[in-house]
């Protein structure tokens, strides 16, 4: 059984119809990347996944089970993670009290209780730090981290949650090229390790090319093409798909 199914999903805000009847598959331990240019229904279909948009029609299955419709919380109580764009961590707070705290929150305890972050589970947090390459910057404040450490950190955080689906949305947004590879050579081995699968929406063609076991290509809301790296730099659809979008289809 597939990990994640998405089945026939559409959305339309107004006129605008951002999701046309999208579906595809997600196996445990697999990184897919959903590309395709400005405005084709990559965020739509992103948040569709995670709750935070109602579909018009269609179906999304977790492990088998309808999660269609549910609040993005609940969502997230069935196992799926999410990273954003922008890292989202405490800035003044230590690195590891960060994970503490996402550690706090999936154990179901109050964020108000965040006074006692520093006693729960230190060990776990810090093994979770060691996966992503932290632990040595375990006491710093977020606030003093590069922006690359702060994304293993937002990282740590997730799994905190022992995701069976990771979203992650432009995850390498800001990073240069170098940083960029590390983190999502991180995620792939991470995933691997943990059988969890991977949904990320990315813009740099190196790290779609390079770390993806499968792309999957939205053009104006609609999935015109799905495969290995290699079948879609060589699909000629695709190519003429980004003919004028200014986005080379080749790893830089
Ligand atoms: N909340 C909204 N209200 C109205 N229109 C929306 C809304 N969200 C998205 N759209 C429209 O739906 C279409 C798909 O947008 P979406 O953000 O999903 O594309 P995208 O592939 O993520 O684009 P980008 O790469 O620019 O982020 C666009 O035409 C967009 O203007």
């Amino acid at each position: 059984m597939s990990l994640l199914q998405v089945q026939g999903l559409r959305k339309s805000f107004g006129g605008v119809q951002a999701v046309q009847g999208v579906s595809f598959a997600l196996q445990a331990g697999e990184l897919l990347a959903l590309i395709g240019p400005n405005g084709a229904g990559k965020s739509t279909t992103f948040n569709l996944v995670g709750g935070q948009i109602l579909p018009d029609a269609g179906r999304v299955l977790l492990q088998g089970q309808d999660i269609t419709g549910l609040a993005p919380r609940a969502v997230w109580r069935r196992g799926v993670g999410r990273t954003f764009q922008i890292a989202q961590t405490f800035a003044s707070f230590t690195v590891l009290q960060n994970v503490q705290m996402a550690l706090l929150s999936h154990d179901r305890h109050a964020w108000r209780w965040w006074r006692r972050a520093d006693a729960h589970r230190p060990q776990d947090a810090l093994a979770l730090l060691e996966q992503v390459g932290m632990a040595a910057q375990a006491q710093r404040p977020c606030s003093a981290l590069a922006y690359g450490d702060v994304k293993r950190v937002e990282l740590a955080m997730a799994l905190a949650h022992a995701p069976a689906l990771l979203l992650m949305d432009e995850p390498t947004a800001g990073m240069a090229p170098a940083e960029r590879l590390a983190l999502m050579q991180l995620v792939q081995r991470i995933a691997r390790e943990r059988h969890m699968g991977v949904l990320f929406t990315e813009h740099s063609m190196d790290v779609v090319f390079g770390l993806a076991d499968r792309v999957a290509v939205l053009v104006r809301g609609q999935l015109l093409a799905e495969g290995t790296p290699q079948q879609i730099q060589d699909d000629a659809r695709v190519q003429a798909a980004y003919l004028g979008t200014g986005l080379a289809l080749e790893s830089a």
